[in-house]
């Protein structure tokens, strides 16, 4: 069985105590899983942290054994010695390397899912990497889609369930634009990029979470959806034109609605995941609802990618106070999406 690979991220973040602590308390998912990063930096950071931590190297095709207390790593050299806390351009090829093994190891079939530790973007794109905008971005020029979709949920809708489902519904939310600034947003969502985002949104509920008729709830992206055009014309324009059209071809969708309303229980009871137009109108409430136990999906791609709802805490890195939890999410999701993909191939 192929394992699971976890990519360190930021050397200078949580990103190595995060699997460090996973790797101590021997966290256990149903495929074996390994690191890529650097072997010397997992070993200080388990003397900085006090973790009996035995670090082994693994060379390509080599089983992880799965054992608390024990981390096997696929090694990429950091290319200037870490310190906790601080960032170092330098590294940033190392980031980068680290990525590009993991999804080399996904699309070749010796990984069955990759996770992602945080990485910084800001680092990377002063180290000379421009374009850089995020792991999203990368990995969908890496595995050669045009189109991929961003979407974050509590860890109670995580999973694919019965539709006898008695628990807490959780929160999806997939966003229609990820990292651009606030001022472009209005002119990236068009008609056309709408409707490819809303068809991978709809086809991966349905396939990787087992609903057989997602209900999308969809934003607006102006206060109060515009104000039927008092308050901005997008919703007028755009967006209600676009979920029509979807709506010929099938799909459930609910909108555009206003997004401080639809991020009320009673319109999300009725929801499996909603459409927010642009990154903060989704996330803060997705964070607010449950930062540090959701976890973070790529859809569209080829491969499976899953990550944290965080980033690298810089602040916290060899402290001992970083909370793995989010990491041990996305690492279960990563897990369960393998196996289903492995069932139905
Ligand atoms: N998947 C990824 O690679 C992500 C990367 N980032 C990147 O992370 C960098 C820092 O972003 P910020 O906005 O400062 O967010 P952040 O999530 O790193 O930190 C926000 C606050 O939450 C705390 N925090 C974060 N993770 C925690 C954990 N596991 N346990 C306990 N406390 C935790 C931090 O200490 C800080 O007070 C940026 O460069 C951003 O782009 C942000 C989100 C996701
Ligand atoms: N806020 C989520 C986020 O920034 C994640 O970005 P990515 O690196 O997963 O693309």
């Amino acid at each position: 069985m192929s394992p699971l690979v976890i990519t360190a991220g930021e050397p200078a973040g949580i990103g190595p105590d995060l699997i460090l602590q996973l790797a101590a308390e021997g966290h256990e998912v149903a495929r074996p899983w390994l690191a890529v990063g650097d072997p010397a930096l997992f070993r200080q950071r388990a003397a900085r942290l006090g973790l009996a931590v035995e670090v082994v190297s693994l060379a390509d095709g080599e089983t992880p054994v799965m054992a608390p207390g024990r981390l096997s790593v696929w090694p990429v050299a950091l290319r200037s010695a870490c310190q906790p806390g601080r960032l170092a351009t330098a590294n940033a090829d190392y980031v980068l390397e680290s990525l590009d093994l993991a999804i080399a190891a996904c699309r070749e079939g010796r990984a069955s899912a990759m996770v992602t530790a945080p990485l910084h973007k800001g680092v990377i794109i002063e180290a000379g990497h421009a374009g850089f905008t995020g792991h999203t971005e990368y990995l969908r020029d890496a595995c050669g889609v045009d189109d991929v979709v961003m979407m974050l949920a509590t860890d109670d809708a995580l999973h694919a369930r019965s539709p006898s489902w008695q628990g807490s519904p959780g929160l999806r939310v997939a966003l229609a634009t990820t990292h651009l600034p606030l001022r472009e947003v209005a002119d990236a969502i068009t008609p056309a990029s709408l409707g490819r985002v809303l068809r991978i949104l709809d086809h991966d509920l349905r396939h990787d979470f087992g609903i057989a008729r997602p209900r999308i709830a969809v934003c607006g992206l102006n206060p109060h959806a515009g104000e039927d055009g008092h308050l901005g014309r997008e919703e007028l324009e755009v967006i209600a034109p676009t979920l029509d059209a979807l709506r010929g071809e099938g799909l459930i969708l609910d909108g555009p609605l206003p997004a401080d309303t639809l991020f009320t229980p009673r319109h999300l009871a009725d929801v499996d995941a909603v459409l927010a137009m642009y990154h903060d109108q989704g996330l803060a409430v997705l964070k607010y609802a449950g930062f540090g136990r959701g976890a973070n999906l790529t859809l569209g791609l080829p491969i499976v990618r899953t990550s944290v709802d965080h980033g690298t805490a810089l602040d916290l890195a060899a402290s001992g106070r970083a909370d793995a939890g989010s990491l041990a999410v996305a690492l279960n999701l990563a897990a369960e999406m393998a196996a289903a993909r492995a069932a139905s191939a």
